[in-house]
This record gives C-alpha cells, structure tokens and sequence, in this order.
C-alpha cells in the first residue's frame, strides 16, 4: 500500500552549528544520542559545516573520544554503520575537559570552542546537550552562562537543550526553571521528553487536526471516557537507586503519559507554531482537575511486584532488587482516575494506567466512544454491542484502529465488533531510529513545538502533586502488589469497574 501523496517537500538543512555534549561518555550519549546523529548524518540532515565537542569532566583525547564513540556506534546503531558515514561524522568530533565543580575549566572551555568555531566556520551557533545527570542542569548552565557562551548576539543562536527528569516535583521544577530562565530565554530551551519523538505521539496532532472527521465528535457528547496505557515488561533492573527513589507516578505520569493526555485533550490550535501549540498543551494541563489528597486516594491505585515469570525470564521481588531498599513503599505500577475541568471535557474521566514487569509492552491510547443509545436490533441488547474504540497504538505496533460494530453475513441480522486497522508500517517504510531523530534535528533547526515549556512541566507536576503527597503520607497502606508478568493489581480493574467501565484488553 502506498500514501496518496507519496512526494514531500525535501526537509530543511540546519544551521551551521557546533553540538556540545556534556556527559559525551555516558550511557544516553552512546545509546541514543549518537545512533541518532548519525542516523540524521545518513539521511544527510545534518548541518554542511556542524562540530561535535564532547565534554568529560577528567581529561580524555580527541582520539580516545572518537573510539569509544565508535564502538557505542557499533553497539547501538539501528541500522548497519557505513564506515564513511561514521567516519565523517567522527571527525568532527573534538574533546574537552570541564567540569562545573572548576569554573577555570569553563574559562578555558570558552577558548578552545570559539577557536575551534573558526575553524569549522559555525558562525557561533551553539547547541549545549546536557546528557548527564539532572543534578549537574543547573551547575553547567550557570558556568556556561558565566563566562558567557549562552548570550544570543542577534547573528548566533544558543540553545540549552535539557534531558529528563525535569525536577522531581513541583516545587523542584520550578527552581529549575527559575535557574534556566536567569540565564537564557525560553526560546532557548529544548526540554526533551522521548515520546514526542515517537512518530505515533507526532501523529495524534496529524490524526486530529488534519482529518475534518473527528474533531466534531471529540467531546463530552460523543466521547465516553479515555484510557492512557504504558505498560512494560521490563522490570527495575539495574537502576534500582535511580527508580526506588522516583517510582512509576514520577518516572512516567507527569512527562510521558501526560504529553499523550495533552495532545488528545488539547483545543485545537490556531497555528502550527512553537508558541501556540505549546500553549494549548500547557492551558489543558493546567485544566486537570486539582484533587485533595483524600480525593487523590481515591482516585488512583498503585503496586509494586512481586517474583514472577515475564515471558521466559524470572523477575525476583521488587524490594529483593539492587539498591532497592528490602521494606520500599515505592509503587512500580500506578493507575489514576484524571477529570479535565472545561467545556469539551467536563465529565469525561482520563484513566492513565503505567507499570513495569507486566506480561506485556503495550503503550497506547484508546478513545472509547459513547454507546449507540437505543437498543433496535431485538437480537442484540444494547450490553452485548462490542465498544466503539479509537485507538492509537503506539507500542508495540505503530496504528490506528477503529472498533466497531457489524452485521455477521447471514439471514437474520447478529452483530459482533470488528477492527479497522491502519499499520505504519504498510504504508511507510521508515529506518529503523531511536526516536531522537526529530528531536535532535528539531533543536538544529529551532523549532521547539515538540519540547515541553515551563508552564507545562510545572502544571504537570501540580497535577501529580496530590497523589505523590498522598501516598508518602500512605507509605504501605493501600499499596498492592501484583505478580511479576501479570496485568497488574487487580484493583485498577476496580478503579474502572466501580465507574461501570473496564480496562481495554489486549486484542
Ligand atoms: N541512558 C538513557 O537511556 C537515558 C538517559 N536519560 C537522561 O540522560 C541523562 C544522562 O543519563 P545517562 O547517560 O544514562 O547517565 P550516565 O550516568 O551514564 O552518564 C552521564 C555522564 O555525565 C557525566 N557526569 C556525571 N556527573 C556529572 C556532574 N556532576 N557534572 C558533570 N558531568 C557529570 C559523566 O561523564 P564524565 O564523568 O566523563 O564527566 C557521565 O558519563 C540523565 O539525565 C538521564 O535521566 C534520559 C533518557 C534515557
Ligand atoms: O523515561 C522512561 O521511559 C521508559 C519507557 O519508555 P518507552 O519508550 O519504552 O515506552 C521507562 O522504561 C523508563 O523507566 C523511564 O525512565
């Protein structure tokens, strides 16, 4: 099968530019950031005249660098690497050592990267990547902003690009925010949240503002409720320090799930801009219904897994993981009951649902429509009609389908609910990428629609605040367990099932 209009405008080269890396010998720089580059190095997207620095705090030679880059390459690639490709792209490559505990090695790091911008002629465009961890953001940007890398001249741009997590609460995030903004605007940060570089994520703006057929039934009158679904079968693994002090709400509900939740819920925006769309996104964020922790408790379930079998592989006990601690009251599920207080959606509950070692990798959205009102076909109650599903599938496969009812051939008129499927992957042969593609190409270019903005980040915090409160003050009480590779505590069947309503299954 083929699109309709398979020709495109070809896509826009970047600026010149030099890409800084700090954290250039971390885990996300060889996993995701350098498969991606040079992803877009073989797609030709990246900048004619472009330098890569990367940043390590001890001292590592340019030479050193590029190896190790080149083997994370070999590693992580997603796609066969072309030796003149990667070469191309690792000349670029130069180290530098700085490290924010030493403000005299920022000093020297001003030095080497504008001489090093004369030679590649990159006209003093600046992209700074901070890859390393969330406690450094801040300690960089201030030694970047001392010694003055990050000032805009009206020629350069410079643009501050954030990794997640933004903040681990509300009051976090906003300091961060407030550190960010006492040293660059924020048109020059590019907060980034890896599910807006999924192509499915992208698409729901596509699905719903290209296509005149839904936005007349996306409301109160014809939706009944919707359910946000990020399930994993990965357990904590080695990252049991990181996770036991985070746990599921604040690892996936205020960034990831929320930006699914923004971007079905959001009005229509007037313009297809940074500002405006982000703005919409942030406005119904900020429309989620604020609850008392009382109401937070009994609107939302969380769990924690106990040893099971996911797939072929034995999971032991959260609490018996590494780092974790042996009497953790940390939820690795968490299922929440959201309402979003305005005229298209009022009455319409968002059910979020996210966990780790479940029995399978599912992320996906699903719009369940209101039932057909009257019962005319004798031979089918109303009950027994199959739902009305749209469902945007995310994870595992990329695809939209629509459940519906139909009469099955024969002479008297019985119904049963059939799918309507379209696959990405049978209209569109992409490559095989790491989902940073976009984003990385989208900060080269400056268009920072897909990066979340101070206002959305805070008011998804605020909206998760209830129940991080909630449950810290409930620490054991109230938290279930599940067994490793199943669906999950059977009381988020409950959170729906006293609504009348029940989770998707899987197909
Ligand atoms: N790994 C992943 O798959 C993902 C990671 N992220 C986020 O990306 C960021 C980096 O993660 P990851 O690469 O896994 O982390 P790592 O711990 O692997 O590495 C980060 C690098 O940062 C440098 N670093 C560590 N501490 C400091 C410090 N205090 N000041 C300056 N530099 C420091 C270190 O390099 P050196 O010692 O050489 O200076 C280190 O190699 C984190 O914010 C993480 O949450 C987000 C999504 C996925
Ligand atoms: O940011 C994170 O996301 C991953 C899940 O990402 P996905 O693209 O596989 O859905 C999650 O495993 C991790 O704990 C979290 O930090």
């Amino acid at each position: 099968m083929t699109p309709l209009h398979p020709h495109q405008p070809p896509h826009q080269k970047p600026d010149a530019c030099a890409f800084v890396i700090f954290g250039v010998t971390g885990d996300l720089t060889h996993r995701l950031v350098l498969p991606s580059l040079y992803n877009l190095a073989a797609g030709n997207l990246l900048p004619d005249r472009f330098c890569i620095v990367g940043i390590a705090r001890k001292g590592m030679s340019s030479e050193q660098l590029r190896v190790n880059l080149m083997e994370g390459l070999r590693k992580y690639a997603t796609r066969p690497v072309e030796d003149e490709i990667a070469q191309r792209l690792l000349q670029c490559v130069t180290a530098i050592e700085a490290d924010p505990k030493e403000p005299d090695s920022f000093d020297q790091l001003k030095e080497r990267l504008e001489k090093l911008e004369a030679a590649r002629e990159t006209h003093g465009n600046r992209l700074f990547y901070l890859a390393t961890p969330p406690a450094a953001f801040a300690p960089i940007a201030q030694q970047l902003g001392r010694v003055g890398l990050l000032k805009e001249d009206g020629k350069a741009w410079r643009r501050l690009v954030v990794e997640k997590p933004f903040g681990t609460d509300l009051a976090s995030a906003k300091k961060l925010n407030d550190q960010l903004l006492e040293l660059v605007t924020e048109h020059q940060i590019y907060r980034i949240d890896h599910y807006l570089g999924k192509e499915t994520v992208q698409n729901i703006l596509v699905l719903r503002f290209a296509n005149g057929m839904f936005e007349p039934i996306w409301n109160r009158h014809h939706i009944d409720h919707v359910q946000i679904t990020v399930e994993e079968k990965l357990g904590v693994g080695t990252r049991g320090s990181f996770y036991d002090a985070t746990g599921a709400l604040r690892d996936m509900v205020p960034n990831h799930l929320f930006q699914l939740l923004s971007l079905v819920a959001m009005e229509p925006p007037a313009r297809f801009d940074a500002h405006t769309v982000r703005s919409e996104k942030a406005e119904v964020l900020s429309a989620i219904q604020p609850l008392s922790e009382q109401e937070a408790l009994l609107n939302s379930v969380r769990g924690q897994y106990k040893a099971g079998l996911v797939g072929d592989t034995e999971l032991p006990d959260y609490r018996n993981t590494k780092d974790v601690s042996a009497d953790s009251a940390t939820e690795t599920y968490a299922a929440l009951k959201l309402t979003i207080d305005n005229w298209r959606w009022a009455g319409v509950p968002f059910y979020l649902r996210t966990g780790k070692a479940l029995g399978a990798k599912r992320t996906e959205v699903a719009i369940k429509f209101r039932q057909a009102p009257f019962a005319m076909f004798s031979c089918t109650p109303i009950d027994t009609l199959a739902e009305n599903y749209l469902v945007i599938g995310i994870e595992p496969t990329q695809s939209i389908t629509l459940q519906f009812n139909t009469k099955i051939p024969g002479p008297t008129i019985r119904t049963d609910g059939v799918q309507m499927k379209f696959n990405y992957k049978d209209y569109f042969q992409a490559e095989p990428a790491t989902g940073y593609e976009t984003l990385i190409y989208d900060c080269m270019i400056g268009d920072n629609i897909l990066f979340q903005r101070a206002d959305s980040v805070e008011a998804g915090w605020k909206a998760v605040e209830p129940f991080i409160e909630a449950w810290k003050k409930a620490g054991r009480d109230g938290l279930h367990t599940y067994e490793a590779g199943s669906e999950g505590p059977k009381a988020a069947a409950d959170l729906l099932a006293r609504d009348g309503r029940s989770w998707r299954k899987l197909a």
